[in-house]
């Protein structure tokens, strides 16, 4: 296969862990006989330093043309000052929405290798399998916002449609029909009227639709703890963009680390008339170990690996790197967020055990 990928590094540790991701791209274009034509383009702070713009159009351009985008991370101290009118978090925010990648699937499934990388007991940790499924392009992140009574009031508005609804709800319940049939859907529907249209929209999706699979409603702050106490007893978790963000990071401290989860942010397939995905894992720049080569590759490794099966349909060549990652973690390779203290190896280090194992 040719395929055209676009690679948007971004800032902090996300040109680390993207060259270690393409080091693995490489391999596997070399061991399956594909050209992957791999093109780097700026996003985040890297990209407003450059051009004053997070996400600058050429940028765009490339990614609407691309087969698939492999992300690493934008952001950190350098753009932080709440003052600031251009920020790197809004190029994120702004090639979900213009792609059009209403959801961002979160697999958490923590390695048996790993156990002991997780601060919570084995036998809560052991055999959770969850799918979360994040609503990515409405929400509160994209709601109005802006100041008032001379700036000393600030406000942003959580909106959701019906439509918007709809799609995800219809997303995950496909999926949990393809795993083990059973839905959660969080919100908050006690208190915000956007979390009651979500509540009402999804029973009725479900109903009329998915009648098959199994469907819970559980509010957001008692999901929280539910994630700590019992992870084992969830399938597949719908939610909207924030309660999605916040619950994800939770959820990494079962396999024990943020540098562990990939992420796959996906629209309407090209098939359908869509456009590409795009792959990030789900931590940002990590600022406080960028430039020391502690970074964990391995998130962004397995979104090379979501990339392949979900974005180029190469389910073997996804199911080699998911493999390769597993078989170089029972191996004892660890980085220092997984290592517990013990011995540790370097962001590169980590990508060459990898790579022995492709
Ligand atoms: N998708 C993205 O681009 C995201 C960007 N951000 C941005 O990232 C910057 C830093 O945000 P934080 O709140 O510190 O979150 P963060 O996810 O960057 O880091 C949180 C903690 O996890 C650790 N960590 C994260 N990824 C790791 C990895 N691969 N290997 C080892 N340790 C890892 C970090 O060292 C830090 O201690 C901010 O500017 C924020 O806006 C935050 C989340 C997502
Ligand atoms: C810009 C933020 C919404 C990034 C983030 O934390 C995420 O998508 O997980
Ligand atoms: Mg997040």
């Amino acid at each position: 296969m040719h395929a055209r990928i676009v690679l948007l590094p971004g800032d902090g540790i996300g040109p680390e862990i993207v060259a270690q991701a393409v080091r693995v791209l490489n391999a596997v274009a070399d061991r399956f006989g594909h050209t992957f034509e791999l093109t780097e383009q700026l996003i985040g702070g890297a990209a407003i330093d450059a051009t004053g713009d997070p996400l600058p159009a050429d940028s765009l351009a490339a990614c609407k043309s691309a087969d698939a985008i492999l992300l690493g991370a934008v952001g950190g101290p350098k753009w932080d000052d709440p003052n600031a009118s251009v920020r790197p978090e809004q190029g994120l925010l702004k090639i979900r929405k213009e792609l059009g990648l209403f959801a961002n699937l979160r697999p958490i499934k923590p390695l048996d290798a790993l156990v002991d990388a997780s601060p919570l007991k084995t036998h809560i940790v052991h055999g959770t399998d969850i799918l979360f499924v994040r609503e990515l392009t409405g929400g509160v992140y994209f709601g109005e916002s802006g100041r008032r009574d001379g700036g000393k009031t600030a406000y942003q508005e959580m909106v959701y449609s019906e439509a918007e609804v709809e799609r995800i709800v219809r997303l995950a319940a496909g999926l949990a029909r393809g795993r083990d049939g059973r839905l959660t859907s969080v919100d908050k529907a006690n208190v915000l009227e956007p979390s009651r249209l979500w509540r009402s929209v999804t029973s009725r999706v479900m109903k009329e639709e998915f009648p098959d699979v199994k469907l819970e409603h559980v509010l957001v702050d008692a999901m929280a703890m539910h994630l700590l106490v019992r992870p084992r007893d969830f399938d597949v978790v719908v939610t909207g963009n924030l309660f999605g963000d916040i619950l994800t990071d939770e959820a990494s401290m079962l396999p024990g680390s943020l540098g562990l989860l990939p992420s796959a942010s996906l629209g309407v397939p090209r098939s359908e008339g869509g456009g590409p995905g795009l792959f990030e894992p789900i931590h940002g720049s990590a600022p406080d170990i960028a430039g020391t080569g502690k970074a964990n590759p391995l998130a962004t490794i397995l979104c090379s690996a979501m990339l392949l099966r979900d974005g180029l349909g190469l389910p073997g060549e996804a199911t080699a790197v998911e493999r390769a990652v597993h078989d170089a973690v029972a191996a004892g390779v660890r980085t220092a967020d997984i290592a517990a203290g013990g011995p540790s190896v370097t962001t590169v280090e980590a990508t060459d055990a990898v790579l022995e194992r492709i």
